[in-house]
C-alpha cells in the first residue's frame, strides 16, 4: 500500500511519521526543502504531485489558502483523498473530479497517538476503503465517524481545542511560579494533573460537576477558588472562546 502526504508541516510531518508504521511507502510532496531533511530515509520518498497521484491514499495537509492550486493538479485522482484542511468541504473537492474523499479533523494529540480524528466520507468511498482509512488513522488516535455538517463544531472543539487547554495549562504554571514553585517542579505536577483529571472523566464517563463536587469540601480550599473562578467568569470566557472559533470555522466553509 502506497500513501502520500502533501504538505509536510506541523500536521503533515506527524502524519508521515505515524503512517510509515502502516504503509510500505510514504511519498512526500513539500515546497520547502528544509522540511524534508529528516525524511531522507526509508520508507519515505520525496516526489512531485504527479507521482503522488499513483498512491492509494493521499493526505492533503496544506493550509486552506494553498489547497485549491493543489486540487487543480490532483484533478481526477482516483484513490482516496484524506483531507485535513480546515473548512474544505467534500463537495468542493468533488468539483475537481476527486470523488473518493475522507474529510478528517485531527488535533495535535496525534503526535503521541492520543489524537482525536473526526471523519466523514464522500458517497463514492467503498466500505473496504473506509476500513483502509480507519486503519491508517488509528495509528494516530481515536477515530470517530461524524456527519459532515458537524465539522465546524468539531474544528473548534477538538481541532483548535488543544490550544485552549494549553492556555489553561500555562495559567496553572503562572500561578505555580507566583506561589514560589520552580517551573521544573510545577511542570510535571501540572501536566499530570491535566492528564489524570481527563482520564478520570474518560474512564468513569461521569459529568465533571460530579467530580467537582467530590473535590469541594464545605468551607475548604477548593470552594474559595471556585468562587473566584466564577467571579472572573472563567466558564463564560471558555464558552465564548469556543464559539468564536466555531464562527470562524463556519466562515471558512462560506457559512
Ligand atoms: N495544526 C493543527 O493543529 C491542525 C491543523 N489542521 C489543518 O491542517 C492543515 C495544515 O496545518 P499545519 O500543519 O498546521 O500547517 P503548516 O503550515 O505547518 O504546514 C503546511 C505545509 O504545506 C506546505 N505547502 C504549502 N503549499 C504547498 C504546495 N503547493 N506544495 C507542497 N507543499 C506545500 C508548506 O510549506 C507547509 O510545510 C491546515 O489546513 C489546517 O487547517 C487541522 C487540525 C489541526
Ligand atoms: O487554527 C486552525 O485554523 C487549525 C484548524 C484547527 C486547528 N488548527
Amino acid at each position: 500500500m502506497k500513501v502520500s502526504v502533501i504538505g509536510v508541516g506541523n500536521m503533515g510531518s506527524i502524519f508521515a511519521e505515524k503512517l510509515s508504521e502502516k504503509a510500505e511507502k510514504v511519498l512526500l510532496v513539500e515546497k520547502v526543502p528544509e522540511k524534508l531533511a529528516r525524511f531522507k530515509r526509508e520508507p519515505f520518498e520525496i516526489v512531485d504531485i504527479e507521482t503522488a497521484k499513483l498512491s492509494d491514499y493521499i493526505v492533503l495537509a496544506v493550509k486552506p489558502q494553498d489547497a485549491s492550486s493543489i486540487l487543480e493538479k490532483l484533478k481526477g485522482y482516483s484513490g482516496v483523498l484524506i483531507s485535513i484542511v480546515a473548512g474544505l468541504k467534500i463537495s468542493t473537492i468533488e468539483e475537481y473530479g476527486i470523488l473518493k474523499v475522507a474529510r478528517v479533523m485531527p488535533n495535535v494529540g496525534v503526535r503521541v497517538k492520543e489524537g482525536v480524528l473526526a471523519v466523514s466520507y464522500s458517497e463514492k468511498v467503498r466500505s473496504e476503503e473506509k476500513e483502509g482509512v480507519k486503519s491508517l488513522l488509528e495509528s494516530l488516535g481515536l477515530v470517530v465517524e461524524i456527519e459532515e455538517k458537524h465539522f465546524p463544531a468539531i474544528t473548534a472543539l477538538t481541532g483548535s481545542g488543544p490550544a485552549f487547554v494549553f492556555v489553561m495549562t500555562e495559567a496553572f504554571l503562572d500561578a505555580a511560579l507566583k506561589m514560589g514553585l520552580s517551573f521544573e517542579v510545577a511542570r510535571d505536577l501540572v501536566y499530570k494533573l491535566f492528564e489524570g483529571s481527563a482520564r478520570l472523566l474518560f474512564e468513569t464517563k461521569e459529568h465533571p460537576a460530579v467530580w467537582k463536587h467530590r473535590v469541594t469540601s464545605p468551607a475548604g480550599t477548593t470552594i474559595e477558588g471556585i468562587v473566584a473562578m466564577e467571579k472572573s467568569a472563567v466558564r463564560g470566557g471558555i464558552i465564548e472562546s469556543l464559539l468564536a472559533s466555531h464562527r470562524k470555522a463556519l466562515e471558512l466553509e462560506g457559512k
